[in-house]
């Protein structure tokens, strides 16, 4: 049952908290409440998302944030490796968390990416070769919008076809994605990849975007992993309620335990205290969690000590290791493009009517159809210098994704001009940034630093970046279609491109690491491999936060699987203690 009102709990007390009905929140509150004995709470900050049409029409979903009553709407402090600049740092405030606000890419992340982190806790529980069988309790793969011959575009093996999310391949076809193949068959250096999600299959090479819709509408953590279990009566969900603290409810031998939440509907609201019997699942997000935790007492102790907050569990990988990817937008003048549809009213009325009724056309499409990945070449000089910061040889540098039409961040589309927009992003940074409270008022926005840029690796693929996206478009496929690039895109010197990078670009909408995992035994990061906080009792995290290097892809696909995996070894501990417990297939 989805709850509005505090008045409407019938009980204080549940066997585990969720804190975050977000991507990762919801996969949990349906598998743990999949045991009829078992009784879930989860508090969601945000709102609804029923009828929220952005959050629905896959091709709207640029509208739903940033600065929308559906957004935390926080912005990053002001950049230095970016001339300085501060921008928006979106993060869905509504059912389904960021799952509603997303551009819908789906993806898993490369087996390197998994065994990175099976390496980082010491638990081969984490190797891609044990992951990956949650992608088929997690993904249905539906047919296309438009009901086109998808065969050649993905490999079905390696997908699941009776999970909870939708996932589909395009389902409205764009101008250039023709233009794009063709590219595949031109260019040596950008072959054609006929399935993007990775995991078993290399991410390198261009080819059709996976997307989590299904019949033309979103497939968020909210219409899927809640939507089915919500009729549970051993779920509560209680929206409009923000956590603010965690409270200290006992110890367990050294460790402090953590099993009361407070939580309050609006900064003049009351607060309210709710008990888990057995645990707290913090899967506020990576923002979310972070402030959570270090306004209970949990993190850094001269930053907490600075704010007189009293210091539980001094721990300083609490809030460090911020890690995005870096959105690039390179836009070339074209001659035709979707620009001309998106300024005129009464078109996109119609695109839009198509929807309401068919679920087909455009708007049941998503931003973008074709997209890529590749890496430097191994004899870039800056591998002198630097040791290759992707999680192994077959692991992505950098991303290149192809759009119609202008799409630049927090630039408004001119209002004449047709263009064509191949965004780049930093797919394997070393720059890494921090989250801090900047009070101890929980309805504060933290200061988020990704310090993005600062380090010459990442200014360097960038570049590359750059210059590959011309190489592309002046191969024969974009001849009678890319006019010229466009602004400051037609930069030509390092120093030049450099200056035009620091200047345009901006977050790609996956931070990661700041409640990073590691072994049991290690004294780095902020959970053990089983995702309990280091130093507590009875709290665990599950969400994007726990990723101490952040995966090769868009990061929806791997927080699932993550989460799926994290369902199972909290169902593991209700049996046997951690420390007892056989590995998870034997259970
Ligand atoms: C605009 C945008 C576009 C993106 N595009 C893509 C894409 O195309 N493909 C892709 O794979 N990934 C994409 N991502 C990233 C991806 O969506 C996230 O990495 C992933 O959803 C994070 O999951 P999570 O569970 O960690 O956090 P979230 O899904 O953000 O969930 C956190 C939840 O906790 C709630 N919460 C936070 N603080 C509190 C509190 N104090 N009290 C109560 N509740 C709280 C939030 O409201 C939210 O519902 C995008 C993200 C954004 C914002």
């Amino acid at each position: 049952v989805i709850l509005t009102q505090p008045s409407q709990l019938i009980t204080l007390e549940y066997d585990y908290i969720i804190i975050g009905a977000g991507t990762a929140g919801l996969v949990v509150a349906n598998r743990l409440t999949e045991d009829t004995k078992i009784t879930v709470l989860v508090l969601e900050a945000g709102v609804s998302d029923e009828g929220v049409v952005p959050a629905i029409a896959p091709f709207l979903a640029t509208m739903l944030t940033p600065n929308t009553a559906y957004d935390w709407n926080y912005t990053v402090v002001p950049q230095k490796g970016m001339h300085g600049r501060t921008f928006s740092y979106p993060r869905g405030r509504l059912l389904g968390g960021s799952s509603s606000a997303n551009y819908n890419f789906h993806q898993y992340g490369s087996a390197e990416d998994w065994d990175r982190y099976a390496k980082e806790t010491g638990d081969p529980g984490w190797a891609w070769n044990n992951v990956k069988k949650y992608i088929k309790k997690h993904e249905k793969i539906v047919p296309s919008a438009d009901g086109h011959d998808t065969s050649g575009q993905f490999i079905p093996s390696l997908h699941g076809s009776s999970g909870e999310v939708s996932v589909s391949l395009p389902g409205f076809n764009l101008s250039i994605d023709a233009r794009v193949m063709a590219t595949t068959g031109q260019l040596s250096e950008f072959p054609y990849n006929e399935d993007t999600s990775g995991g078993d299959h290399s991410l390198l090479g261009i080819g059709f975007v996976q997307s989590s819709i299904g019949k033309g509408v979103r497939s968020s953590s909210s219409t899927s992993y809640l939507a089915n279990a919500n009729s549970r009566p051993n779920l509560t969900v209680l929206i409009n309620a923000t956590v603010v603290k965690l409270l200290q409810s006992g110890t367990k031998g050294a460790l402090k335990s953590f099993r009361s939440v407070q939580f309050s509907s609006s900064p003049d609201s009351v607060t309210m205290t709710v008990k888990a019997r057995k645990e707290v699942i913090l899967s506020a997000g990576t923002i979310g969690t972070t402030q959570i935790l270090q306004l209970s007492g949990i993190g850094n102790a001269s930053d907490l000590k600075a704010l007189n907050i009293p210091v539980l569990v001094d721990n300083p990988a609490v809030g460090a290791n911020l890690i995005d990817h870096v959105y690039m937008p390179n836009v070339f003048n074209a001659q035709e493009s979707l620009d001309t549809f998106l300024r005129d009213s009464s078109r996109l009325g119609a695109a839009i009517e198509e929807w309401t009724t068919n679920k087909t056309g455009i708007i049941a499409n998503n931003v973008a159809n074709t997209f890529g990945f590749a890496r430097l070449p191994s004899n870039s000089s800056i591998f002198k210098a630097v040791a290759d910061p992707a999680s192994g040889p077959k692991s992505p540098h950098w991303e290149m994704i192809f759009s119609n039409f202008w799409t630049c961040p927090g630039i408004a589309r001119p209002a004449t001009g047709k263009f064509m927009t191949i965004v780049t992003a930093l797919i394997s940074p070393t720059s890494r940034g921090t989250i801090k409270l900047r009070s101890t008022n929980p309805f504060d926005k933290p200061l988020i630093d990704p310090n993005y840029l600062t380090t010459e690796f990442d200014i360097v693929v960038l570049r590359e970046s750059v210059k590959a996206s011309k190489r592309i478009v002046a191969a024969p496929a974009w001849a009678d279609y890319v006019i010229s690039p466009f602004g400051r895109l037609s930069a030509t010197s390092d120093v030049d491109i450099d200056n035009y990078i620091r200047g345009a670009a901006s977050t790609v909408f996956h931070p990661v690491g700041t409640a990073a995992m590691s072994s049991s035994g290690s004294k780095s990061g902020v959970v053990n491999e089983n995702l309990l906080v280091k130093g507590a009792d009875g709290l665990r995290i599950v969400d994007a936060s726990v990723f101490p290097f952040i995966p090769s892809v868009h990061t929806q696909g791997p927080v699932y699987l993550l989460a799926e995996r994290a369902s199972d070894l909290i169902k593991a501990d209700q049996l046997y203690p951690s420390a007892e417990r056989p590995p998870l297939d034997e259970l």
